[in-house]
């Protein structure tokens, strides 16, 4: 049988429930063999993130430990430039071979802004992509990927065939958490109990992460 591999990158800053049950939920509807959780080095497009990508390895690391069939894949930590994900998607189909169908996870507002990626317009030739949709996500698609759209999306998500090349919308529990407001809360000294694996709490306070700096604590 073709293997199929779901991935999800992210800057993870932390990881949260709202990544681990989107691709928990993903990886069962479509039956996947696999989804990897790619956390971001260098993530393209935003500033740098406030702990380090190897602090992010770990604690994806942690939350995935015991969870068939999610796994991490830390090769962006390997690469000595923008995390950017075409490279990704040319690193993993030239291991994985041309056969395996990939599937790219990407949130609605991640999904508007790929007109701005780095060579996005081939990122179909490597993966299908798979779209988080969410009750909040009430704008429309931008101009530029309307016909993209038109041509590559399917109404049902299984009926994607082959490696790459496909869209479709995929329905999750609502979890509006980001990881912003992780910090954030994090920060002001309050609890983020239940919003993160235990294992990643614990991580968090080991290594006193996240925490004000003196002088905006004042
Ligand atoms: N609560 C959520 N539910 C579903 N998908 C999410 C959720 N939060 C983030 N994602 C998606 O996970 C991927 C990685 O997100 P990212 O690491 O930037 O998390 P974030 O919580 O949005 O972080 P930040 O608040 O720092 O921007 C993106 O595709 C994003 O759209
Ligand atoms: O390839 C790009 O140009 C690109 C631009 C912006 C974001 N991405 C990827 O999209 C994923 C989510 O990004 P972020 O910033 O929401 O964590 C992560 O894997 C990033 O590397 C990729």
């Amino acid at each position: 049988m073709t293997r199929r591999i779901g991935l999800l990158g992210g800057t993870f800053d932390p990881i949260h429930i709202g990544h681990l049950r989107a691709a928990l939920e993903v990886a069962e509807q479509f039956a996947l063999d696999e989804l990897r959780l790619i956390p971001s080095a260098r993530p393209p497009h935003r500033g740098a993130p406030q702990v380090s990508a190897e602090a992010r390895l770990d604690m994806a690391r942690l939350a995935v430990q015991g969870v068939a069939p999610l796994t991490v894949d830390d090769r962006e930590l390997r690469r000595d430039r923008p995390s950017w994900t075409i490279e990704t998607l040319e690193s993993l189909r030239g291991e994985l071979g041309a056969e395996v169908r990939l599937f790219l996870l990407l949130g609605w507002d991640a999904f508007c802004g790929l007109p701005g990626w780095h060579r996005w317009e081939e990122l179909l030739e490597h993966c299908h992509i798979l779209v988080l949709q969410r009750p909040d996500a009430d704008s429309d698609a931008p101009e530029t990927l309307r016909n993209l759209l038109a041509a590559r999306s399917v109404a049902d998500p299984r009926s994607l065939d082959g490696p790459a090349g496909q869209i479709a919308f995929v329905w999750q529990m609502p979890l509006a958490v980001s990881a912003t407001q992780l910090r954030e809360r994090l920060a002001a000294g309050r609890s983020i109990r239940f919003l993160v694996p235990d294992a990643v709490l614990a991580y968090i306070h080991a290594h006193g992460l996240y925490r004000a700096t003196p002088s905006t604590q004042e």
